[in-house]
């Protein structure tokens, strides 16, 4: 049976939808379920509250590989829903890389937080969000959520404490933070969110070793950087997220006491800038339609005159309540001034039909290593004016992630498996592709069987780029040429 329709793409007309609740229908575990006598038929099993894990961790650290590797592991007999959260098109190739491969037995439900960064514009939906849920889902044994790749986690856990209705039923486990050993010195570097990430970790997974490794090690350093932004933190060194034992990150209960919520909170507060303007802009481009406009364009400024003139600025609705006196500082209000690196954008190209897979990697290759086409005497003169990696210059244009699910054309030159999904009718592949790529490293991949086109449906491709000084035209062009 094919599943493809199961597995909608979010389309722009649904921006200003609330979350999916993509329900996938699961079939009842018996071995889980209550024996009779302990609960009748309209008595749910009781398991609040339910433990909630956030998974944190700068773009491209291993956060999806980690909760596919958790879903599709034998032993941990729990029911799991999962919480997305990324920007627009993003989400969408976020959940269907997210559920490649994984089937729908442990999945209980992925859920879709569109519209913005979970830590400050949807911090709201995700309360709503997680009241739904536990309104359908009352036999739930866990939820993990998966921040998008430049949130503070700080700001999301708050929803779980200050909250009261919200706090009887969920009960915050911890904050697991993946780093890319590989790329955490320079993403320290280049951004604050690495740092923020790190400094609220209950549980730090230094994942990607195996890069590191490749390069002839280095992860002294990366040891060293972490153990100063956090040197409390239990570490523990991952490939593809693969944590030895889940119960390191599950179940850990880092909130039961209230010396985890003081400490917490201090973090918090050595976060909020003193006094700066910072910009936070996810700027969205749809290739589809030639159209350069700004889909999703938000920033927020801050001045110099503190709390009193922020909290009437902003634009933060609480949907939870909690009072404060006008004076006093309050945490959910205060968070929503956190930081986030100048200049980072996210753009979403999108194109009907199907890309050429070597067109795809030579494009990708020009844009992910763009010195690869100097002379050689220039690629010499600057390897030699420096051993140490020099300092990004602010304008400079650095891609931290690119992913997409995309339709390729057949290949009837390629390997066997390239002419088993060759489909005669279209002359394309029968596959849906993914594309990864994580700073200067990528991969173009099939993606699981039961993701594979249906024979009518439409092909199209997507691709989200993040990076910092991005140029939209260039991309947008670039990526048309791979067709
Ligand atoms: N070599 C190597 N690759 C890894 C490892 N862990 C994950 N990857 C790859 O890194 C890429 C990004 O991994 P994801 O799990 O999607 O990262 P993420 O943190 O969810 O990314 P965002 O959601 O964009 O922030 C994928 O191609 C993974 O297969 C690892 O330990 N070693």
């Amino acid at each position: 049976m094919d599943h493809e329709n199961d597995i909608p793409f979010m389309d722009d007309s649904e921006d200003d939808e609330p979350p999916m609740l993509v329900d996938l229908n699961p079939p009842p575990t018996p071995e889980l379920d209550p024996p009779p006598d302990e609960a009748s038929e309209n008595e749910l099993p009781v398991c609040f509250p339910c433990p909630v894990t956030i998974l944190s961790g700068f773009l491209g650290s291993g956060k999806t590989t980690l909760i596919q590797y958790i879903l599709k592991s034998p032993d941990h007999g729990k029911r799991i829903a999962v919480i997305e959260n990324e920007y627009g098109e993003g989400l969408a190739v976020e959940s269907m890389i997210a559920r490649d491969g994984v089937g729908n037995n442990n999945l209980q439900d992925l859920i879709e937080l569109p519209n913005g960064c979970i830590c400050c514009t949807v911090k709201d939906s995700l309360v709503s969000t997680l009241e739904s849920l536990l309104d359908k889902r009352q036999d739930l044994d866990y939820i993990l959520i998966e921040a998008s790749g430049m949130a503070n986690p700080g700001p999301i856990a708050s929803v779980f404490w200050l909250d009261e209705e919200l706090e009887s039923r969920l009960q915050l486990d911890g904050i697991v933070t993946l780093v890319d050993a590989n790329k955490i010195l320079e993403q320290l570097e280049t951004t604050e969110e690495a740092a923020q990430q790190i400094a609220y970790a209950d549980r730090l997974l230094i994942n990607k070793v195996d890069l590191l490794q490749s390069k002839g090690g280095g992860l002294d350093k990366v040891l060293a950087a972490l153990k100063q932004l956090h040197p409390t933190a239990p570490t523990q060194q991952t490939n593809y997220s693969k944590v030895p034992n889940l119960d390191w990150i599950l179940n850990t209960n880092c909130f039961g006491g209230t010396d985890r919520l003081a400490e917490l909170n201090t973090i918090w507060q050595d976060s909020i800038p003193q006094a700066s303007t910072h910009h936070h802009d996810h700027h969205m481009v749809d290739g589809d339609h030639g159209n350069e406009e700004s889909r999703e364009n938000h920033s927020h400024a801050q001045n110099d005159s503190g709390h009193d003139q922020q909290s009437e600025n902003h634009e933060h609705t609480h949907t939870h309540s909690h009072d404060h006196n006008s004076s006093d500082p309050c945490v959910v209000c205060e968070a929503v001034q956190h930081r986030h690196t100048a200049g980072v954008s996210t753009i979403a190209l999108h194109q009907h039909g199907s890309v050429d897979l070597s067109r795809l990697n030579k494009w990708l290759a020009h844009v992910l290593w763009p010195n690869q086409d100097a002379e050689d005497t220039v690629l010499t003169a600057m390897l030699h004016s420096s051993s140490a990696p020099k300092p990004k210059q602010d304008n400079e244009t650095v891609i931290f992630r690119c992913k997409g699910i995309v339709s390729v054309k057949g290949n009837l030159d390629g390997d066997e498996d390239d002419k088993v999904h060759y489909d005669t009718s279209t002359g394309l592949d029968k596959r849906r592709f993914i594309v990864q790529a994580v700073h200067d490293l990528w991969e173009v991949h099939p993606a699981s069987a039961e993701l594979k086109w249906g024979d009518q449906e439409e092909r199209d491709c997507k691709l989200i780029v993040i990076g910092k000084n991005l140029n939209e035209p260039d991309l947008r062009r670039g990526f048309r040429s791979c067709f």
